[in-house]
This record gives structure tokens, C-alpha cells and sequence, in this order.
């Protein structure tokens, strides 16, 4: 007889893990022992992903490698050039990169390897490639063109570069890169899980990243950035205390608030909420981030909720020009770099993950022959 399930398995400890830790009652959390407040700001999104795929932060020469090959793996392979239009024409953003990434196993020379350094070649391949696929989806559905990668530059400057279609200033950069590094790891989250699941059958690197974007995609977790701007657009700025008051009242969650393990601030959101107020003032108009500010005093009194990651996410990337069905889709772009390190992890030390589950439903039905149903 089974035990009892905990619902949501909340507390529930399903892996062990090196990659990232969370001390949800302090608001703290580490990559590799390296405190968020420490990284952001001051590692780059490709430092990030090498100390996560590769387990220690990368010196100057392990840096240039590193970023050499994910320039060499900034192209799309012949089966995803062939089928992006069509991809782009019929499918939301998520839906894409689920379709896309899945295509892009085809031509991975590396595909039927888990190997610890065919993976590690396929996990920078997949950080290299989203930016890409998410940057050619949008060009491909408005009929833009899309500027090639530069090789020179990182992974915040190609990303942004291609999909506004203009220079970025160096502050914007700055800012975009830190989003990247903060979105990159958070130890068991719902898509990482996923990817695990799927990765400890054995199964291939692209299988459980297409997993961990399936499951990004829901508004309980990843999603929740892009209905927060759509929240914000659609509250008046006049009457955000009352918006958000009347859909507390109805039953209704508020996108971007509470957190199934931060039981306080979302170390994260400290810094979205700084660089939403900078980019915010610098544009002249912060009439949404100040709205943002209004909804985190209510929603705390009221709920004594903290906005999470995605709260401040979404302005930020709004300020940044990122089209709003983008955001969840960049959000993917930064996760690859824990995905595919947890890919590597669980193959490392693998268990097939097969939990039990309480029965709820009949017993001892008798079986009664198709007519006489
Ligand atoms: C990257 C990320 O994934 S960060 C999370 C992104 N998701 C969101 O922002 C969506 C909104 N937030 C939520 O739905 C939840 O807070 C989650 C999914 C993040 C965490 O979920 P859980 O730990 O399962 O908490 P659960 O949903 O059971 O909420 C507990 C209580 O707080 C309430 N609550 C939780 N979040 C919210 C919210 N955003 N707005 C209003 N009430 C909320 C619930 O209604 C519930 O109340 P009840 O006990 O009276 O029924
Ligand atoms: O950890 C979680 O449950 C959700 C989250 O904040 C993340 O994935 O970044």
C-alpha cells in the first residue's frame, strides 16, 4: 500500500544535485556554491553556462574555446531551414521551439551519444542555437530579415541585435546578459524535472530538452512572464490597486507572484526590479514599472505574496523592445544552460525516476460485455 502523495511533490527531495542551490527562507541561491548576488552583474551568460555545463567558472583561455564553439553552433541545421516558415506561419513561440529543437536533433552528430563529452558538445550546440531559433521564428512569421550572428559578439548582443533588428547600446546589453545569467539555473523547477524524467530512461539530450520547453511553456512556471505584461496592459495605470484587489476577490492568481520554495524575496527579482526601474526611467516613460511597483505593495498586503522571477522579467524585456510572446521563449534561451547540465548530471549518476502513486479509483468492478453496458 502506497503512502499518502504530497501534492505538487512540495518538499519532496527528487535528485540530487551540484549545479544550483536554494535557501528559500533566507532568498538565497547559489550556482556551483557562487552566490546569485555575486554573479549577476558581474559573470557573463557564457561564463554562466560553462560553469554549469562544465563545473568550474572558465578562465580566459577555457573562455574563448567556449565561446568559439557556440559561434560555430550558431546555425540551423537543413531540416529546421526547411521547415521554419511553415513552423512560424502556423505555430505560437513555445509551440515552435518544442516543434524546432526536436527537428534540430536530425543533423547533431552527436545524437546518439550520451556520453559525457557528446553531451557537453550537444549542450553548447543547444545554448548556441535557441537565441538563433527564437531570433530566425519571429523574422520568419513578421518576414523580416534577420542580421547574421556576429561571432564576436555574445550571446546578449547576438540575441538582442537580431531580434530589434538595430545596435544595441552597451547598457541594454549589460542588462540582458544579467537577465540570462539570472533565468539560467534553479535546482528541481517543474521543466528541469522534466528533463530529468525523461533523461534518466536513458533517453537523449534533445528528447529531455523538449520535455523541459513543453513544460516551460505553462503559465505556472515559465509562461507566467508573458502574462504579466499582458496583465499590465490590461489594468488601467489609474487603477492597478483595485484591478488587482477585484482578481484576488474572484479566485484569480496575479502572474509573477509566489513561489512554490521562496518563502521571501526571489533573490532574482531584486535585481529584474532594479533594471526595470532603470531601463523604465530611461525610456521616458515608466508608467509599468511603476505600475509593477503598485502591484507587488498590494499583492503583498493583501496575499503576502513576492513577486518571483518572472514579474520584474517581463518589464525588462518590454523596455528592451522583446516582442511580449518572446518572453517565455528567452526564458528558454537561458535554461538551456541548466537543462542540458542536468541532462549531463542525471546521466552521470543515473536511476531510472519511476515514483509510486496512491490509487484513488473502484475496485472489484465485474466486467460486463459491450452490449450490456
Ligand atoms: C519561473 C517560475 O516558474 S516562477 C513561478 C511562475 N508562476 C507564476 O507566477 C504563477 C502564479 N503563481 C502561482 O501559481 C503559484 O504561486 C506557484 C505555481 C508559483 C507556486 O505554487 P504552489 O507552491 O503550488 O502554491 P499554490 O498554488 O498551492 O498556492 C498556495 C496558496 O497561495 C495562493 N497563491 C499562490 N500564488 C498566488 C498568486 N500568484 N496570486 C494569488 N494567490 C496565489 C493560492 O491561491 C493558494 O491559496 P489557498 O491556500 O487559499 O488555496
Ligand atoms: O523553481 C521553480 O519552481 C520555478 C522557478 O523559479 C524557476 O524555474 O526559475
Amino acid at each position: 500500500m502506497a503512502d499518502k502523495p504530497t501534492k505538487g511533490l512540495a518538499d519532496v527531495v527528487a535528485a540530487s544535485t551540484a549545479l544550483s542551490d536554494i535557501d528559500g527562507v533566507a532568498g538565497r541561491l547559489f550556482y556551483r556554491g557562487y552566490d546569485i548576488h555575486d554573479l549577476a552583474g558581474r559573470a557573463t551568460f557564457e561564463e554562466t553556462a560553462h560553469l554549469l555545463q562544465h563545473g568550474v567558472l572558465p578562465d580566459r583561455r577555457q573562455l574563448a574555446a567556449y565561446g568559439a564553439e557556440l559561434a560555430a553552433g550558431r546555425r540551423l541545421g537543413p531540416l529546421v531551414e526547411a521547415n521554419i516558415a511553415e513552423i512560424a506561419g502556423s505555430q505560437e513561440p513555445m509551440e515552435a521551439l518544442r516543434t524546432l529543437v526536436s527537428l534540430s536533433s536530425a543533423d547533431d552528430p552527436d545524437k546518439d551519444s550520451n556520453a559525457p563529452d557528446a553531451s557537453r558538445r550537444k549542450a553548447a550546440r543547444l545554448t548556441a542555437r535557441q537565441p538563433l531559433l527564437v531570433a530566425r521564428y519571429h523574422a520568419a512569421r513578421t518576414g523580416a530579415s534577420v542580421p547574421e550572428p556576429d561571432p564576436e559578439l555574445s550571446v546578449a548582443a547576438n540575441f538582442l541585435m537580431q531580434i530589434t533588428g538595430r545596435t544595441p547600446e552597451q547598457r541594454e546589453i549589460e542588462i540582458f546578459d544579467t537577465c540570462l545569467v539570472l533565468h539560467a539555473d534553479h535546482t528541481m523547477n517543474a521543466s528541469t524535472f522534466a528533463a530529468r524524467v525523461c533523461a534518466a530512461t536513458l533517453s537523449d539530450m534533445h528528447s529531455a530538452i523538449v520535455a523541459a520547453i513543453g513544460t516551460l511553456k505553462g503559465p505556472l512556471h515559465g509562461g507566467a512572464n508573458e502574462q504579466v505584461m499582458r496583465t499590465l496592459e490590461a489594468i488601467d495605470p489609474n487603477g492597478v490597486a483595485r484591478a488587482v484587489r477585484e482578481k484576488l476577490a474572484a479566485g484569480q492568481k496575479i502572474m509573477g507572484f509566489g513561489h512554490r520554495v521562496y518563502k521571501t524575496e526571489d533573490p532574482r527579482a531584486t535585481h529584474l526590479r532594479r533594471m526595470s526601474r532603470e531601463l523604465g526611467e530611461a525610456s521616458g516613460d515608466d508608467t509599468y514599472f511603476r505600475m509593477s511597483r503598485e502591484m507587488e505593495e498590494v499583492v503583498l498586503a493583501e496575499k503576502g505574496l513576492y513577486p518571483n522571477v518572472d514579474f520584474y522579467a517581463a518589464t525588462v524585456y518590454h523596455y528592451l523592445g522583446i516582442p511580449t510572446d518572446l518572453f517565455t521563449p528567452v526564458f528558454s534561451v537561458s535554461r538551456m544552460a541548466g537543462w542540458t547540465a542536468h541532462v549531463i548530471e542525471q546521466h552521470a549518476d543515473n536511476r531510472l525516476i519511476r515514483p509510486d502513486s496512491e490509487y484513488v479509483g473502484e475496485h472489484d468492478q465485474k466486467w460486463v460485455p459491450i452490449d450490456e453496458r
